[in-house]
């Protein structure tokens, strides 16, 4: 019987990164060429036909549109040429969350596409990369992961990309899902998915990036007590073409912030409302009048999350009530 063909895409991170010792620390991340990390996974032959490509070799603090687009380039001429029946990405997990959820919109296949990482260097002892390694081949060859976008498998869970978050800076446990939970578990080889993702994703979008070489540029202003309006005023004057909030509560700007947002929104930048708090939705027209002021609303994205939906709309439109739409679509 014939394996399903996996190609694994490397792009770097802790998962093929080295350290001089054997604990966690002192090592650099996007070190260790694609092989090694195929290599390193006992048994991994038995599951898949694996063939593995680098794409980049970076510590995901780095991870850039660029990539992104060629990322998204490769996964869908790969399909488009039947060269794998399924496809994993190694990534670091710093910005493993926003890949997951751009590849999510413009991939335009609806086959198994599966991100995961590590946490610990391959040096380090109990290192957990071929352990996910292995749970991403396994859930990546199974037809069970088609139609769901990309999939995070982290620690023996499976996330929908658009959902999981970066909830732990050192533990193993590094991703959960805030609002929905994980979609499935991976343990012993075997794969339990209790639901599909049901917002859009791939075709169902309309995020098709052929190309184009780079995308709108979309800044994230963060918000606490007194913050003054500087940094949004720095990047509507640097030539954003979108502002996201890093908001308070339900999305609330202060003064000076709401100031600045009414300002830029004069300007034709499209400010959406997301939130810092990690749960919950933010919502129109509670304390701040949406329509009044011109906003738009992330639904439940945070903030890095709400950006790549930003740029990606904004390839689209500028009309804010289309992008609206978007936020509660996608
Ligand atoms: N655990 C990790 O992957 C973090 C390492 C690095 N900062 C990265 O995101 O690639």
């Amino acid at each position: 019987q014939k394996l399903p063909r996996i190609k694994i895409l490397a792009t770097g991170g802790t998962i093929a990164g080295k350290g001089a010792s054997a604990d966690h620390s002192a090592y650099t991340s996007g070190e260790l060429p694609v092989k090694d990390l195929i290599g390193a996974v006992p048994g991994i032959e038995k599951v898949a036909d694996i063939t593995g490509e680098q794409i980049s070799n970076v510590g995901s603090q780095d991870m850039s549109v660029a990539i992104w687009i060629k990322l998204n380039k490769r996964i869908n001429e790969i399909y488009k040429n039947n060269e794998a029946d399924g496809i994993v990405i190694t990534h670091g997990t710093d910005t493993q969350e926003e890949t997951a959820y751009f590849l999510s919109l413009t991939v335009r296949y609806d086959k198994p596409v599966v991100i995961t990482g590590s946490m610990r260097p391959a040096t380090a002892i109990s290192a957990d990369g071929p352990k996910n390694l292995y749970d991403a081949v396994t859930l990546a060859a199974s037809k069970q992961a088609a139609h769901s976008g990309v999939l995070l498998v982290f620690n023996e869970y499976i996330f929908s990309g658009r959902e999981a978050v970066k909830t732990s800076t050192t533990h193993l446990n590094a991703f959960t899902a805030p609002n929905s939970g994980p979609v499935g578990q991976v343990y012993d080889g075997k794969i339990v998915l209790y639901e599909t993702p049901l917002r859009k994703t791939n075709k169902a979008t309309p995020f098709d990036i052929t190309g184009l070489a780079s995308l709108p540029e979309v800044a994230v202003v963060e918000l606490y007590a007194d913050a003054p309006a500087t940094a949004m005023n720095a990047y509507v004057a640097a030539g954003a073409k979108g502002i996201v909030t890093g908001g308070l509560g339900n999305g609330n700007l202060n003064k000076a912030n709401t100031d600045a947002a009414v300002a830029a929104i004069k300007k034709g930048i499209p400010v959406v409302r997301a939130s810092r708090v990690p749960t919950g939705r933010v919502t129109l027209l509670d304390e701040t009048d949406d329509e009044k002021l011109g906003t738009i609303v992330s639904d439940d994205l945070m903030p890095q999350k709400a950006r790549i939906l930003l740029m990606l709309a904004l390839t689209k439109t500028n009309d804010r009530k289309k992008i609206q739409q978007y936020f509660f679509e996608y």
